[in-house]
């Protein structure tokens, strides 16, 4: 099986882990890695701590040259002055960042971020060099309305708005259910695919095939080393964003090790 898209495992520690717990999170989690030979050439492994844990982790990669991507869980819309408490991209930058996640459903939802402020960070990310992570997906009384294919689709089109297609190109988009984070209801690997494919399809509708087969999209939600496999086997998923797992450096290895399976 040949990949078009290099596939794409994020672990999203949310608020856990403070700068010291991440030395030992970090340094289990590459041992291992190296441990069960990952082949970084199959799948890129990330870790995206919060913005206090990045110097550490910045530190840890560059000084042991260790094989792993970070990032941070959010960025201010603006470039830089008196926002208190932002932290802008040329900042994650400075400290190394390759990733950022936009529009998480908990910034949605405990910060009344909305489409155009996911709009504003997905934009400032690119102009400033960083890969943005945008997060969509549809909570459980949309589901049982069965509107979630048109609701996903709502919120991609309103984060994607006025970007180019080389622009969204390189971009990353997961796809979280937002019934399924953190409550151990994993969404099956049809449901998966369907709002994954619908995504990809659009995507193409919008700014042609060549865009579509490059944006990576990922799924997200109660992602585990048992259930990893199905989910990422279907053809428009492209890896995994995984919050409460990603905790553990054993579990997270294991499901980062997914594309390292010889069947692929
Ligand atoms: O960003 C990660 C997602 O919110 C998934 O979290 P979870 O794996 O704990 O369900």
């Amino acid at each position: 099986m040949t990949l078009a898209r290099k596939p794409l495992m994020a672990g999203n520690w949310k608020m856990n882990l403070n700068h010291v717990d991440a030395v030992g999170l970090v340094q289990k989690l590459v041992w291992t890695l190296e441990d069960k030979r990952h082949d970084p050439k199959k799948s890129e492994v990330v870790v995206l701590p919060p913005f206090t844990d990045l110097r550490t982790v910045q530190t840890l990669v560059d000084g042991d040259r260790l094989e792993l991507g970070y990032g941070a869980q959010d960025l201010s819309p603006f470039d830089g002055g008196a926002y208190t408490g932002d932290i802008s991209a040329d900042m994650l930058v400075k400290l190394g960042c390759s990733y950022v996640v936009v529009g998480h459903s908990e910034r949605r939802q405990y910060h009344g971020e909305d489409d155009n402020t996911v709009n504003a960070k997905t934009i400032q990310a690119i102009k400033k060099g960083l890969t943005p992570i945008v997060c969509v997906g549809e909570g459980l009384e949309v589901r049982r309305a069965d509107q979630h294919v048109d609701f996903t689709i709502s919120h991609v089109e309103g984060a994607l708005a006025r970007l180019t297609p080389e622009q969204i190109s390189s971009l990353v988009i997961a796809y979280e259910p937002v019934w399924a984070i953190g409550t151990g209801e994993v969404a099956t690997p049809q449901d998966a695919q369907e709002v994954c494919g619908a995504i990809r399809r659009w995507l193409a509708e919008r700014y042609g095939d060549a865009t579509a087969d490059q944006v990576r999209i990922l799924y997200g939600g109660s992602v585990k080393a048992s259930n990893v496999a199905s989910i990422m086997a279907q053809p428009d998923v492209d890896g995994a964003l995984v919050g409460g797992a990603s905790l553990n450096p054993e579990e997270f290895a294991a499901i980062a090790r997914f594309y390292d399976l010889p069947s692929l």
